[in-house]
C-alpha cells in the first residue's frame, strides 16, 4: 500500500516564508537571501515528508504568493499593465499580486477570491483579448529538479487547464472556448518538458470538476485530457481532484486514459457511491482521499479501514491519500507547548497526518490491523467520551422557537425610525472596522501574553491607541466611527478566546492570502459566553465622541467557518451554541448605548456547498437563521450592519437580504462592481456598502477614482441606501496610506454629496 501527500503548506513551521517575503517587500531582504528561505523550507518540507515514508511527495507545491498566480505566469498570462512596468520577474509577480505604484506605474492587483470552500485565497488570472497563452516559465521544472538532487523523486503538481481557465477571468465578449487550443498546447509542452526530465508521476489537479459542470465544460474536459493523455510519453498522469464529488463527470473520467485518479472520500459525499456504481478501471491507481486535509482531528482508523474495505471491492491499487493539500491544516503539533497531552491526542496537523498516512497503509497491509497497537491506541479515543458538554446550552438550543428568529418591527419600519435616530448625512460614511495592527499594537498583545506586562498596562495602551483612532476619524470627518480592533490578533481567534468552549493553539498557523496567516481556534466542547466581550472598549470609545461608534462582533456562521469545526455535532447545533453567546454580547452592547453594531458576517459564503443541490438543506438552511438568531431581539432603533469580505453572494443575494440587517458592507472593488446590477435586479431591501477601494493592496486610491467609482454606484443604488466604504477591515495596511486613503474618500463622499 503506497502513500501520497496532495501538498504541503509552504508558509514554514514558524511563517518562515511569510517573514522573508515580508523583509524583501520592505526591502530589507534581496532576492538571492529571499530564494535560499524559499529553497531552505522546500528541502525541509520534502524531507519531512520523505522521512515519513510518504511515497508520492509533491513539488511545485510551493509558491511565493499563490499556487494560480504561479500558473498563470508559467502561461504567459500576464495583463498588458503588468508587463508596461518593465520589472524584474519577481516583482513583476508580486505587483500582480499586490498592485504596485512606483516610480514605474501605477496599477491595481488582480482580483483575489476564495479557493473553493476555503479561507485560502487565490489570484484570478486576467486573459485579454491578445494574452498569447504558452509555456514560458520554468519553476513546477525547477522545483522538481531541485528535489531530485536532493536525492528526492518528486510527483510535480500543476494547476489544471480547466480549472485554470474555468476561474479566470475573460475579457468580455469571450469565454475560455477560445483559449483553449491554445492552453492545451501549452500543457502539452509541459507534459513534453517533464518527460524529458525523467518525471515518473505527474499531478495535475482539477478541483473545478467537483463543482456544477455542465455538458460544454464535460466536453471541454474530455477534448483537453484525449489530447494530452495521448501525448503523455512515459509520463505517468494523476488527475488530482478534491474538496467534493465528481458527480457529473465520474463516467468520462474513469473512462480516460489516466494513470491514477484522485477521489475525495472525505468531502465527497457521493465518491463511495459513485466508485460502486461504475467501478473503476483495473488499469489505474485509485488515490483514495481518506485523510481529512481541512480538518485537524485524529483519523478514525476504524472508520477509515472500513472505507478502504468498501473501495477495495471495486479496485486493489489504491494510494492512501489526503482529501486535499495539506495547505490547509497547520504544521505541526509539536510546536505547541499549552495543549494539554489529552487535547493532543485528538488533534493532527500536517506532520502528524503523514504518520496517520504511513499507519494507515500499515493496517490496512495487514490481515487483523484491530491487534495492532497504533490501531488500538487510535480506538480509545472515539469510545470515550469528550469532556465540554453543557447541558444547559444544549437546552437552550433546543428549546428555540421560530419566534427567536425574527426581528421586529419589519425592515421597512425600522429604516425610517434609524434614519430619524441617528441623522446621519447622505451617502455615510464609515470603515468595516480594523484599523493598522502596527507594530506596536502587536508588541502590547504579545508582551501581555508573555506575562512581561500587567493588565491595566495593556489596557491602557489598547484605550489610548482607541482614543488617538477615533481622534483621527474625527479629523479626517468619517461619520460613523470604530474603535479600531487594537484588542483583537484576529476577529475569530479573538472570540474564540473569549468564549467557553474553544481551545486555541500558539503556532498552529495556516495561510490565508499571500504572506497573511490566521490561527483558527478550535471547537473543543460546547460554546457559551460567560462575561461580556467587547462591551468595555465600545463604551469607552462612544465615551469620546458625539458621533455613533459601531459595535464591532464576529457573527456565529464566520466564527465556525474560520475555527476548526467539531465533527462530534452538527455544524447547526455549533452554530446556534455560538450564535446565542453573541446574541448576549449585542444585547449588552444596545444597553451599554451603543447604537449601531456591526456583526461582521465575512465567511458567510465560505461552507456554502460547492453543488447548488446541496445549498439549503446543507447550509442556508442553518446558516442564515443563525445571524438572525444573534440580532432577532435588539430594539428598533439599534442599527445592525453585517460585513463580508467577497461580494461572490450574487446566486444567494435573496438569503443575504433574507439576514434581515439594517446595512451591509462588502468587498466589489477588486471585482469592479460586479454585484451591484444584481443588488439592483433583485430589489435588495438592506442598505449596502461595496467597498469604494481596495484595501488589500498597499495603494493609495486618489479622490477622483473614488469620486468615479461612487458615481458609478449612484447609477444603480438608491441615494438613501448607499454608504461609503473601504472593501474590508484596515489591519494589514500602513498608517499613512489608511490616512490617504481615508482622506480621499471623505473628500470625494463630500465632493458628490455638493452633486445630489
Ligand atoms: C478578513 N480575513 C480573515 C480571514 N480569516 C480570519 N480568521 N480572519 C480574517 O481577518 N479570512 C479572510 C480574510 C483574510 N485576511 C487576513 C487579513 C490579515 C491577516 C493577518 O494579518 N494575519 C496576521 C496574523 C494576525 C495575528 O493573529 N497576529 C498576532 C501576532 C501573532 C504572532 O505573530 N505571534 C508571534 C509571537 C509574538 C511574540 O511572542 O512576540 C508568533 O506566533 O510567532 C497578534 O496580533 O497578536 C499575519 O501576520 O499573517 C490574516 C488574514
Ligand atoms: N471588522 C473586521 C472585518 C474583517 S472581514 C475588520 O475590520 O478587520
Ligand atoms: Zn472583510
Amino acid at each position: 500500500m503506497t502513500t501520497s501527500a496532495i501538498g504541503y503548506p509552504r508558509i514554514g513551521k514558524l511563517r518562515e516564508l511569510k517573514f522573508a517575503i515580508e523583509s524583501y517587500f520592505k526591502g530589507d531582504k534581496s532576492q538571492a537571501e529571499l530564494i535560499t528561505i524559499a529553497k531552505g523550507l522546500r528541502k525541509a518540507h520534502w524531507q519531512q515528508q520523505a522521512t515519513s515514508q510518504i511515497e508520492h511527495i509533491s513539488s511545485n507545491d510551493f509558491s511565493f504568493y499563490d499556487a494560480v498566480l504561479d500558473t498563470a505566469c508559467l502561461l504567459n498570462v500576464i495583463p498588458n499593465r503588468y508587463q508596461k512596468l518593465a520589472l524584474p520577474e519577481l516583482d513583476q509577480y508580486f505587483a500582480m499580486a499586490r498592485g504596485y505604484q512606483g516610480d514605474k506605474g501605477d496599477v491595481h492587483a488582480l482580483a483575489m477570491k476564495k479557493w473553493f470552500n476555503t479561507n485560502y485565497h487565490y489570484l484570478v488570472p486576467e486573459i485579454e483579448s491578445n494574452t498569447d497563452i504558452k509555456l514560458v516559465g520554468t519553476k513546477p521544472f525547477d522545483e522538481y529538479q531541485e528535489a531530485k538532487q536532493l536525492g528526492i523523486e518528486t510527483k510535480p503538481v500543476i494547476i489544471g487547464p480547466l480549472t485554470f481557465l474555468k476561474l479566470a477571468k475573460i475579457t468580455a465578449g469571450q469565454n475560455y472556448q477560445h483559449y483553449l487550443d491554445a492552453t492545451i498546447k501549452a500543457y502539452s509542452d509541459i507534459i513534453a518538458k517533464f518527460a524529458a526530465l525523467g518525471v515518473t508521476w505527474l499531478q495535475i489537479d482539477e478541483p473545478i470538476l467537483v463543482t456544477d459542470l455542465n455538458q460544454h465544460d464535460i466536453a471541454n474536459f474530455e477534448k483537453i485530457y484525449q489530447t494530452l493523455l495521448s501525448q503523455k510519453g512515459s509520463v505517468k498522469i494523476l488527475l488530482q481532484t478534491y474538496f467534493g464529488d465528481i458527480r457529473d463527470c465520474y463516467s468520462q473520467v474513469i473512462a480516460l486514459p489516466f494513470d491514477g485518479i484522485g477521489i475525495d472520500f472525505v468531502e465527497g459525499k457521493e465518491s463511495l457511491a459513485l466508485l460502486q456504481k461504475y467501478g473503476f478501471p483495473a488499469d489505474k491507481q485509485l488515490f483514495a482521499g481518506v485523510v481529512n486535509g481541512k480538518n485537524i482531528w485524529r483519523n478514525n482508523y476504524a472508520k477509515t479501514l472500513s472505507l478502504l474495505t468498501q473501495i477495495k471491492q471495486k479496485t486493489a491499487n489504491i494510494v492512501i491519500n489526503t482529501s486535499c493539500s495539506l495547505l490547509h491544516v497547520p504544521y505541526t503539533l509539536q510546536s505547541e507547548t499549552k495543549l494539554t497531552i489529552a487535547q493532543k491526542a485528538y488533534l493532527t496537523f500536517a506532520q502528524e497526518k503523514l504518520q496517520e498516512l504511513a499507519e494507515l497503509g500499515q493496517l490496512f497491509k495487514e490481515h487483523d490491523p484491530k491487534q495492532h497497537a497504533a490501531y488500538k491506541s487510535n480506538q480509545t479515543l472515539f469510545t470515550r467520551e469528550r469532556e465540554g458538554t453543557n447541558q444547559a446550552i444544549r437546552q437552550k438550543v433546543s428549546a428555540l422557537t421560530e419566534q427567536d428568529f425574527v426581528r421586529l418591527p419589519e425592515f421597512s419600519h425600522r429604516e425610517v425610525i434609524q434614519r430619524q435616530t441617528l441623522n446621519l448625512p447622505p451617502l455615510p460614511t464609515t470603515t468595516i472596522g480594523s484599523f493598522p495592527q502596527t507594530s506596536d499594537v502587536r508588541v502590547n498583545r504579545a508582551q501581555f501574553k508573555k506575562g512581561e506586562i500587567t493588565l491595566e498596562q495593556y489596557t491602557a495602551f489598547n484605550k489610548q491607541k482607541i482614543s488617538d483612532c477615533i481622534e483621527l476619524q474625527e479629523v479626517i470627518g468619517l461619520d460613523v466611527l470604530v474603535h479600531g480592533e487594537f484588542e483583537r490578533n484576529d476577529m475569530v481567534e479573538y472570540f474564540g478566546e473569549s468564549l467557553n468552549g474553544f481551545i486555541f493553539t500558539e503556532k498552529a498557523w495556516v495561510q490565508s492570502y499571500g504572506t497573511r496567516c490566521v490561527k483558527p481556534p478550535v471547537v473543543w466542547g460546547d460554546i457559551s459566553r460567560s462575561k461580556p466581550i467587547t462591551v468595555e472598549y465600545s463604551e469607552y470609545a462612544q465615551s469620546l465622541t458625539d458621533k455613533p461608534v459601531k459595535g464591532m462582533l464576529t457573527g456565529p456562521v464566520t466564527i465556525l467557518n474560520w475555527s476548526f469545526p467539531r465533527e462530534d455535532i452538527s455544524y447547526k447545533d455549533s452554530v446556534f451554541q455560538i450564535a446565542l453567546a453573541i446574541a448576549d454580547e449585542v444585547l449588552d452592547l444596545e444597553a451599554a448605548g451603543i447604537g449601531i453594531i456591526q456583526i461582521d458576517e465575512a465567511a458567510l459564503k465560505e461552507k456554502l456547498p460547492l453543488r447548488k443541490a446541496d445549498w439549503h438543506s446543507e447550509y442556508l438552511d442553518w446558516a442564515i437563521p443563525a445571524f438572525r438568531l444573534v440580532h432577532s431581539k435588539v430594539k428598533p432603533q439599534t442599527q445592525i450592519h453585517t460585513h463580508m469580505c467577497y461580494s461572490e453572494f450574487t446566486d444567494i443575494i435573496k438569503e443575504i437580504d433574507q439576514m434581515d440587517a439594517d446595512v451591509i458592507s462588502f468587498e466589489a472593488s477588486r471585482s469592479n462592481l460586479e454585484i451591484i446590477d444584481v443588488l439592483k435586479q433583485n430589489n435588495f431591501k438592506t442598505e449596502v456598502g461595496p467597498g469604494v477601494y481596495d484595501i488589500h493592496s498597499p495603494r493609495v486610491p486618489s479622490t477622483h477614482e473614488i469620486r468615479q467609482t461612487i458615481e458609478k454606484l449612484l447609477t444603480k443604488i438608491d441615494k438613501q441606501k448607499l454608504w461609503i466604504n473601504p472593501d474590508c477591515g484596515l489591519k494589514t495596511r500602513g498608517e499613512q496610506e489608511v490616512v490617504a486613503s481615508l482622506i480621499h474618500l471623505v473628500k470625494a463622499t463630500q465632493d458628490v454629496r455638493l452633486e445630489l
